[in-house]
C-alpha cells in the first residue's frame, strides 16, 4: 500500500516538477513574482521521482524494511524475556535504578534494532543522494540544510550550541554527582563522562525520568503530573482533549471531526504498529491525524501537545497553496506544541487543571521545578544538535559504513558527554540505527532549532498575554492575545523566509538562546554555585574512563557479564571488599 501511494505521488510530481523544470530551470530568478518563484522553486525539487522506478521501488522497500524492524525488534533479555521498545523497553528505562538491569535492556535494544539495518542504511543513502544530486544538491544533507534558507546553516547551528554548552556541561556535572551518590565509585567517575543508560532514556536524550535522583529540594510539592493524572482517571483519549482544551482557550482551532475518527492514540492489541508518535497532513483541509501508543502519564502528555502543535500549524496554513503547506523552517513545525507545553507544564497550571493538589511558590521549590524542566530541555540541546552532524558526514560522503559506528561514540562523547555501557563491536553494532528518526530518515537539526526558538515564542506569547515577573512562571491559558500572535505566524506555512515568520511572532528575525537562557537563569546560577561549592570538575576531562562492563583490557569477559543484576554485583563487591 505504503509503495503504491508513494509511487503514484511521485508520478504527479515528476509530471509538474518535470513541466517546471523544463520551463524554469537555471531561470527562476526571471520569475517577478517573488511567491511564484518560491512556488516553482519547490515544485521543481523532484526527490526520489528523479530514480528510475526500480530505484525507487528499491528506495522504498529499504525504508519500509527499516521501519519495520525498528517497529519490531525486541531486547532479549539474559532471563530470556523479549521485550519490545513501546511500552516495555521504555519504562524499564525510566523506572528501573538497576545497573546491570539497565545495561541489559540498553545493550539487547541496540543489537535488535540497529545492528540487522547497516547495509541497508549504506544502500539507501546511496539512493537518496543519487536523488538529490538530479535536483541539484551534492548530497541529502544540503537538500535538508537548503529548507533553513541560510548560507551556513552548521556555522549558524554551532554558534547557538556554543552559547549553551557551559548551562549544558554545569546540568551534566550536577547530575553525574547524584548519579555517583546512587551507584557510586565503581560505576561513576567523577571527572568522566556518563554511562549513556543511567539517564532514564534508551537514547539519554531526555532525562526527566531521572528527576527524582537529581531534586534539589526534596519534600516540596511535586512538579510532576503522572500521580494527578492516574488519580483522576486519566486515558488517552482525555490527555488530547484536555490539550486541545488548551489550544482552543487560545482562540486557536478544534481538531477536525476526522482527527478523532482516524487517528490512533492507543497501542492495538492485534497488530504491530509503529509506535513512535507522529501527526499527518492528508493535504484535504480536513483530514488530519496523530498516531500514538500512549502512556499516561506526564511525559506522554507532553508529547501529546507537541503532535497536537503539528496539527495547529496543518490546520492553520491548510488555506496555503500546496508548496507553501510546511514550517516557516522545520524548527518552527517543532516548535509549535512545545511552546504551549512550556505553559502547560507550569505548576500554576497543572494546579488549575487539578493534576497537582498543591503548589509551593518559594525559591526551592522554583528551583526543582527549572530542574525538572532542565532534565528535558538543557539535557536534549547537544542529542538535538549531533545526530545531524553525523548523519549529514554520512551523505557527504565523510563518514562510511566503516565509522558509521566509531564517528557516533565520538560525537556522543564530544557533545553529550556520554559513553556506552558495554563495548561497541564497531564492525557489527549501528547504535544510530536503533534511534527512530536514522531508519525514519527524518531530520534531526529541526529538534535542536525548536529547543531554541521555542523559548523566543514562549516569551513572545507571555508578553502578549501581559506576564509580569519570572519567565518560567508565565501561563497564557485562555490569552486571546498571544493565540491571535502565534496563529498570525502559523497561518504564513512556508510561503515567506523563515525570518520573516520570526518576525511576525517574536518581534526580530534572528534565532536567538537569549529567551532559553533568560528562562533558566536563576537554575544555571544555582547549579554553578552547587558544582563550585561540591568542588566538581565542570565537562569530563578523563574522557577515555569507559564503565565497568567493558572487557578488561587482557580481553577476560567484562567484569559485569557474569551477572544479571546488581544486588549479585553487591554480594561480589561486599565479598570482595573483605
Ligand atoms: C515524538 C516525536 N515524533 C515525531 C514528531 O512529532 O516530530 C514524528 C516522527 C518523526 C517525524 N514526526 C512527525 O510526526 C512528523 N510527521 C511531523 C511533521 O509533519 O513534521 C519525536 O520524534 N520527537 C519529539 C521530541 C524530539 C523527538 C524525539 O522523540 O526524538
Ligand atoms: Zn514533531
Amino acid at each position: 500500500m505504503m509503495n503504491e501511494e508513494n509511487l503514484r505521488y511521485a508520478e504527479f510530481s515528476l509530471e509538474y516538477g518535470t513541466q517546471a523544470k523544463a520551463l524554469f530551470e537555471g531561470k527562476t530568478t526571471e520569475i517577478t513574482d517573488a511567491e511564484a518563484r518560491r512556488q516553482i522553486e519547490s515544485i521543481m525539487i523532484l526527490g526520489t521521482a528523479n530514480l528510475t522506478p526500480e530505484k525507487q521501488t528499491r528506495y522504498n522497500n529499504l525504508a519500509g524494511w527499516m521501519q519495520a524492524n525498528y517497529s519490531t525488534a525486541m531486547a532479549v533479555m539474559p532471563d530470556g524475556r523479549e521485550l519490545p521498545l513501546d511500552p516495555d523497553l521504555t519504562a524499564l528505562m525510566a523506572t528501573s535504578r538497576d545497573y546491570l538491569e539497565l545495561k541489559n535492556a540498553w545493550k539487547g535494544w541496540y543489537e535488535a534494532a540497529g545492528r540487522p539495518i547497516k547495509d541497508s542504511y549504506e544502500e539507501f543513502v546511496a539512493l537518496s543522494n543519487e536523488a538529490s544530486k538530479a535536483d541539484g544538491f551534492n548530497d541529502t544533507g544540503e537538500y535538508w540544510r537548503s529548507w533553513y534558507e541560510e548560507v551556513d546553516l552548521e556555522g549558524v547551528t554551532e554558534q547557538l550550541w556554543i552559547d549553551l554548552k557551559p548551562l549544558y556541561e554545569e546540568l551534566h556535572a550536577f547530575v553525574r554527582r547524584k548519579l555517583y551518590d546512587v551507584y557510586g565509585p565503581n560505576y561513576i567517575n567523577l571527572k568522566g563522562p556518563i554511562p549513556a543508560h543511567l539517564l532514564g532514556n534508551m537514547w539519554a536524550q531526555q532525562w526527566g525520568n531521572v528527576y527524582d535522583l537529581v531534586e534539589p529540594y526534596p519534600g516540596k510539592a511535586g512538579v510532576d503530573a503522572t500521580p494527578g493524572m492516574l488519580d483522576q482517571g486519566y486515558d488517552a483519549l482525555k490527555m488530547f482533549e484536555v490539550s486541545e482544551e488548551f489550544f482552543t482557550s487560545l482562540g486557536l482551532l478544534n481538531m477536525t471531526q476526522e482527527f478523532w475518527n482516524f487517528s490512533m492514540i492507543t497501542k492495538p492489541a492485534d497488530r504491530d504498529v509503529v509506535c513512535h508518535a507522529s501527526a499527518w497532513d492528508f493535504y484535504n483541509q480536513k483530514d488530519f491525524r496523530i498516531k500514538m501508543c500512549t502512556v499516561v502519564n506526564m511525559e506522554d502528555l507532553i508529547t501529546v501537545h507537541h503532535e497536537m502543535g503539528h496539527i495547529q500549524y496543518f490546520q492553520q496554513y491548510a488555506h496555503q497553496p500546496i508548496p507553501f503547506r510546511g514550517g516557516a523552517n522545520p524548527g518552527f513545525h517543532e516548535a509549535v506544541g512545545d511552546t504551549l507545553a512550556l505553559s502547560v507544564s507550569t505548576p500554576k497550571h497543572l494546579l488549575e487543571i487539578n493534576l497537582l493538589d498543591s503548589v509551593e511558590t518559594d525559591t526551592e521549590a522554583d528551583i526543582n521545578y527549572l530542574m525538572s524542566q532542565a532534565m528535558d530541555k538543557i539535557a536534549f540541546l547537544p542529542f538535538g544538535y549531533m545526530i545531524d552532524k553525523w548523519r549529514w558526514r554520512v551523505f557527504d560522503g565523510a563518514t562510511d559504513k566503516a565509522n558509521y559506528q566509531s564517528t557516533w561514540d565520538d560525537l556522543r562523547l564530544q557533545y553529550q558527554g556520554i559513553v556506552p555501557p558495554v563495548e561497541r563491536d564497531n564492525t557489527l553494532d549501528f547504535d544510530p540505527g536503533a534511534k527512530f528518526h536514522i531508519p525514519a530518515n527524518t531530520p534531526y537539526i529541526r529538534y535542536f532549532v525548536s529547543f531554541v526558538i521555542q523559548f523566543q515564542f514562549y516569551e513572545a506569547m507571555c508578553l502578549e498575554a501581559g506576564h509580569q515577573g519570572e519567565l518560567y512562571k508565565c501561563d497564557f491559558y485562555n490569552s486571546k492575545e498571544a493565540g491571535a500572535k502565534l496563529a498570525a505566524m502559523l497561518q504564513m506555512g512556508s510561503s515567506k523566509p523563515w525570518p520573516e515568520a520570526m518576525q511576525a511572532i517574536v518581534g526580530s528575525n534572528k534565532m536567538s538562546t537569549a529567551s532559553l537562557r533568560r528562562y533558566f537563569q536563576p537554575l544555571t546560577d544555582w547549579l554553578h554555585a552547587q558544582n563550585v561549592a561540591n568542588g566538581e570538575t565542570v565537562g569530563w576531562p578523563e574522557d577515555t574512563w569507559r564503565p565497568m562492563g567493558f572487557a578488561s583490557p587482557d580481553g577476560a569477559p567484562a567484569f559485569l557479564e557474569q551477572y544479571n543484576s546488581t544486588s549479585e554485583v553487591k554480594l561480589f563487591e561486599a565479598v570482595d571488599a573483605e
